[in-house]
């Protein structure tokens, strides 16, 4: 799948306002300011299509993205900020997991954690919240270009123990220098089932 003819579609607050299921769709997961809208611009090739920025919480709603006639690229607002307010953090909450549940053409969630920081409870619960709903999901272990070599293999070895997850299940990736986008690319069209 190439992502290029991408569009803004639309941002959504409340399940009504979500679009027709007609595309296959994938959705982009993860603690606040972890890096999923810099994975994106980094995917589709553009350096803000997706706003980005250095305060956490700078996604709110959930952002479509249309990729020509071929597919939906959802954004969606990252947890674990404490400085948003708790009721806020609950509405987030209740549309992300009532989104993720009924949304019958989402077919891959993709969960972004750093790759320097140790496993998080939030992540494992949404890893595991996905696995009981039986929901296609793809760890991508981003800002591989803040560690060495030898540090990259070590931390992402103990976010895999951590999250009893495979290495050949994951991606390392970067935003900065662009390690992963291809490999990302290929699992996304493999789920998404298009070339
Ligand atoms: N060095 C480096 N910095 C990154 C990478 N990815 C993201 N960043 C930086 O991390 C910060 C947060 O990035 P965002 O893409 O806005 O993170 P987000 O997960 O969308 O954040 P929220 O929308 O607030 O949840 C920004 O300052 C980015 O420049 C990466 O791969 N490498
Ligand atoms: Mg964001």
């Amino acid at each position: 799948m190439k992502f290029i003819d991408i569009k803004f579609l639309l941002s959504v607050h409340k399940l009504t306002q979500l679009p027709e299921a007609t595309l296959p769709e994938i959705a982009f997961a993860g603690r606040s300011n972890v890096g999923k809208s810099s994975l994106i611009n980094t995917l589709v090739g553009r350096k803000s299509m997706v706003k980005v920025s250095g305060r956490p919480g700078k996604t709110q709603g959930l952002n479509f993205f249309q990729i020509s006639e071929e597919a939906y690229l959802v954004d969606l607002p990252g947890y674990g900020f404490a400085k948003v307010s708790r009721g806020m953090q609950d509405n987030w909450q209740t549309l992300i997991s009532s989104y993720l549940e009924s949304r019958t053409s989402l077919c891959c969630v993709v969960v972004i954690m750093d790759l320097r920081h140790e496993a998080k409870v939030q992540d494992t619960q949404l890893i595991s919240w996905l696995k009981q709903h039986s929901i296609n999901y793809l760890p991508v272990y981003t800002k591989a270009d803040k560690l060495s070599g030898n540090l990259r293999q070590k931390n992402a070895a103990i976010l895999d123990a951590g999250h009893t997850i495979h290495s050949s299940q994951r991606i390392l990736f970067s935003a900065k220098t662009g390690m992963g986008k291809e490999e990302l690319e290929r699992a996304l069209a493999s789920f998404a089932k298009i070339d």
